[in-house]
């Protein structure tokens, strides 16, 4: 049994009314049942809503069923969620990102439209003679824009690689932040590296993998990343398009999974983050939890440990400040035990090499 979310909201944006309900499976025509979506259609006219959105994904089918018979727009989770991306890419690449997920996922959208407006046209003489039908056309012209925007984002992936390269051939430790939208990695991974990251109390804040050297006290200097948030239900668009920026994150040693210890719904995050980690092959790297915004809960700052001794969670508030040392510590202890047998050879050639001074090391 799934439960339903809509939102109906009105001209400013604001939510007028949140209607849930429960289905075994989804129904062919409106994903909702029809008694339900009179129920939504007298909330629309009690309201004068302009909008109503769906938590979950529509088909393009759907979607335009419900539009006729609500008479207002319809906006589905993937919508909603690309439309929250382009509203948060800032670098190049970010952009060229969003771009080509919202083309894969107005593209599919557009052979409907179409048969849909043929349709009501009669159909009649729409495509005799004319060469091209209106729909080739828009998928043509999809089809080249799709082209430059993957050849662009391959020279980017290219540059990536060649500077993550440059990195990991590094005797440094390899650490990402990763964790559900809003658990706090921006806020964590400034307090780490007194670098400003964006941070902010909304949804998908980061888009752009924004990458720190840091020192640590007794461990020396590792690499610290930080990456976008994920999400239930992630448009697949969007896992697809965001794939170079993901790997950050499949390269890393270690990977500080974040997680907002004040959330109701703290277990069922982490589950989906773990299934993206999957999604994108990065669940054979080396996990630590790192349990956030204690200052919300009752949980103390400190270091939890596995049967085998091995850290497990590190309670902590990015906020406060309230576990940073344990975090610190647990990194020392990561550097030792995670780091690769080839980059503590390197490191220890290097080191030996800057005790002479004729090779003083330039960082
Ligand atoms: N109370 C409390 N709030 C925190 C803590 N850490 C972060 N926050 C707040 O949580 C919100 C989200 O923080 P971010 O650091 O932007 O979260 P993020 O994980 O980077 O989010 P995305 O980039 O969207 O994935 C902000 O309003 C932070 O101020 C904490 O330890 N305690
Ligand atoms: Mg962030």
């Amino acid at each position: 049994m799934e439960e339903l979310h809509l939102l109906v909201s009105s001209a400013g944006g604001e939510v007028c009314a949140t209607i849930t309900g429960s289905r075994k499976a989804p129904d062919a025509k409106y994903f909702i049942g029809s008694g339900k979506a009179e129920e939504v259609k007298l909330e629309v006219e009690m309201h004068h809503a302009d909008m109503v959105v769906f938590n979950h994904s529509l088909s393009a089918a759907q979607q335009r069923n419900l539009e006729e018979k609500l008479g207002v727009s319809v906006m589905d989770r993937t919508g909603l969620i690309l439309d929250i991306f382009s509203q948060r890419a800032v670098s190049h690449e970010g952009k060229l990102q969003v771009e080509m997920a919202k083309l894969d996922y107005f593209s599919s959208r557009l052979a409907g439209l179409w048969t849909h407006l043929e349709r009501q046209r009669g159909g009649i003489g729409v495509r005799g003679g004319m060469g091209e039908s209106q729909l080739e056309i828009d998928q043509r012209l999809i089809g080249d824009r799709r082209r430059s925007l993957q050849a662009a984002l391959d020279k980017f992936q290219r540059q990536s690689q060649t500077q993550r390269r440059a990195r990991t051939k590094g005797s440094r430790l390899n650490i990402a932040l990763v964790g559900y939208t809003n658990a706090g990695k921006s806020t964590l991974f400034n307090h780490l590296t007194s670098a400003t990251a964006y941070a902010a109390d909304q949804l998908f804040a980061t888009l752009d993998t924004t990458t720190r050297k840091v020192y640590v006290e007794g461990a020396g200097q590792v690499v610290i990343s930080d990456t976008v948030g994920f999400i239930r239900e992630l448009p697949h668009q969007l896992v697809a398009a965001f794939r170079a920026t993901l790997e950050e994150t499949v390269h890393a040693d270690v990977l500080l999974h974040v997680v907002d210890a004040a959330s109701d719904v703290r277990l069922d995050q982490i589950d989906e983050v773990n299934k993206v980690l999957k999604e994108i092959e990065a669940d054979n790297v080396h996990q630590v939890l790192v349990w956030n915004k204690i200052d919300l809960t009752a949980h103390e700052a400190g270091i939890e440990r596995d049967e085998h001794g091995r850290i497990a969670r590190i309670y902590v508030s990015a906020k406060t400040g309230a576990g940073m040392t344990d975090l610190r510590e647990a990194l020392v202890e990561l550097v030792e035990t995670q780091t690769p047998q080839w980059q503590k050879d390197k490191k220890k050639i290097e080191d030996d090499w800057s005790d002479d001074p004729r090779f003083r090391q330039v960082d």
